[in-house]
């Protein structure tokens, strides 16, 4: 799972970069990071709907719309996997 989100991240940062036509991170991004903050809390209300009434599935497709759009996030605050990987593993109890 790192992998793919550490490639994934990788993959936003160069949309938010080169902003190439059609990009739907570049288009979020442009909105401002108040939008996309609002579209976090939004695709996290969508995971928790869908724990509440639909299938195991549609959780998934929900959590993966929602760690999405939080590295997308993290990307426009400039916050790095590394710097929420290292306060992680600060709390970690031996
Ligand atoms: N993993 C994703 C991903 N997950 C979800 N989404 C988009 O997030 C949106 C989900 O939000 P909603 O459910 O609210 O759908 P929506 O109503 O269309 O969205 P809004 O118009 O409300 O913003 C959809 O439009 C999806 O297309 C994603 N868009 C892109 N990626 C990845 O990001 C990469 C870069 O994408 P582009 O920037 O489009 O090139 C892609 O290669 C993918 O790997």
């Amino acid at each position: 799972m790192c992998e793919t989100i550490e490639k994934l991240y990788k993959i936003i940062l160069d949309r938010l970069e080169k902003k190439p036509v059609g990009s739907y991170t570049a288009q979020l991004a442009s909105k401002g990071r108040g939008y996309v903050a609002r579209k976090l809390g939004e695709e996290a209300v969508e995971a928790i709907v869908a724990s509440l009434s639909e299938d195991r599935k549609r959780i998934v497709e929900e959590l993966a719309d929602l760690i999405y759009h939080m590295l997308v996030f993290m990307a426009i605050n400039n916050v790095s996997i590394d710097d929420v990987c290292t306060e992680l593993e600060a709390r970690m109890k031996k």
